[in-house]
């Protein structure tokens, strides 16, 4: 199997063995574990978004991602502050940026940025595998980790999530089928993704998210992600109680990324 999703999993293997040369785990892990500053500065994902749901209002996670496989280049001038901030002043309830360097044209440097120009919380956009990049996350100052499904096996999904709660982040857990969706379900956090995008093909269809909904409990807060362009899928999400969403290239393609979204959820 030599799919996209195969060989981000190859490069991120490498990525972090040449990032644990640079720096190692342990002092990693001990930055990150007696920095009071960064942990009192904390922002509450899960708290962000059901705040803004709680009021009526979508709970948009609004995405900051220049480039993507499937499409290339989105957003050829790229101003992540600039994006930031627009989102922040058009109710976004929280930011998802991508610090994946070779397929999405991210940076940690691109996070550290949006997140210091307004007061949203942040996801820390990647494919997650190993402990080392849950740590370098909060040590980057997300707020968030997303774990997807399609790329991890039972424990260490399991451990990924421990210690991101551990230090205090959410955990966003994404999946794309019922298999997957059976693994999530083993998992403790409340924030279950439901991607429209199949990651081995690129093909989106809304029922992806419509088709799950049935076996989700209650107390679970799905986020419908991906492939979400006019106000019409809008109120298809909503319209089968969905109201959490993650949305990237519609508002990276416009303008003003955060008139685009006030408009998408008018
Ligand atoms: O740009 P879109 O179609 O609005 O999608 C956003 C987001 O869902 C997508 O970027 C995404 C969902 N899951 C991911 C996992 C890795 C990288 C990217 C993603």
């Amino acid at each position: 199997m030599s799919d996209i999703l195969n060989k981000i999993l190859d490069v991120k293997a490498e990525e972090i063995r040449a990032a644990k040369k640079q720096r190692d785990f342990a002092s990693l892990r001990r930055d990150v574990e007696t920095d009071s500053e960064l942990r009192s500065e904390l922002r509450s994902f899960e708290g962000s978004l059901r705040d803004k749901i709680a009021a009526g209002h979508a709970g948009v996670i609004a995405e900051v991602k220049k480039a993507s496989p499937s499409k290339g280049v989105i957003r050829p001038d790229f101003r992540p502050a600039d994006i930031a901030v627009s989102y922040a002043q058009h109710g976004a309830a929280c930011l998802s940026v991508l610090t994946d360097e070779q397929f999405f044209q991210g940076a940690p440097d691109y996070l550290k940025q949006a997140r210091a120009a307004c007061s949203l919380p942040v996801i820390r956009k990647d494919f997650m595998v190993d402990i080392y990049q849950v740590y370098q996350a909060r040590a980057w100052g997300a707020d968030a980790i997303l774990l997807i499904v399609a790329a991890l096996d039972h424990g260490l999904m399991a451990e990924l999530e421990a210690c991101a709660h551990e230090l205090g982040m959410s955990v966003l857990v994404e999946v794309h089928d019922s298999a997957e969706l059976d693994a999530a379900l083993k998992l403790k956090t409340r924030l279950l993704g439901i991607n429209n995008r199949n990651l081995r093909t690129f093909e989106t269809t809304l029922d992806t998210t419509l088709g799950l909904l049935p076996r989700i409990p209650p107390e679970k807060l799905v986020v419908t992600e991906s492939a979400i362009a006019t106000p019409d899928d809008v109120k298809r999400m909503r319209d089968a109680d969905v109201h959490a969403f993650l949305v990237g290239e519609a508002f990276m393609r416009a303008p003003e990324p955060g008139v685009e979204l006030a408009r998408l959820f008018a």
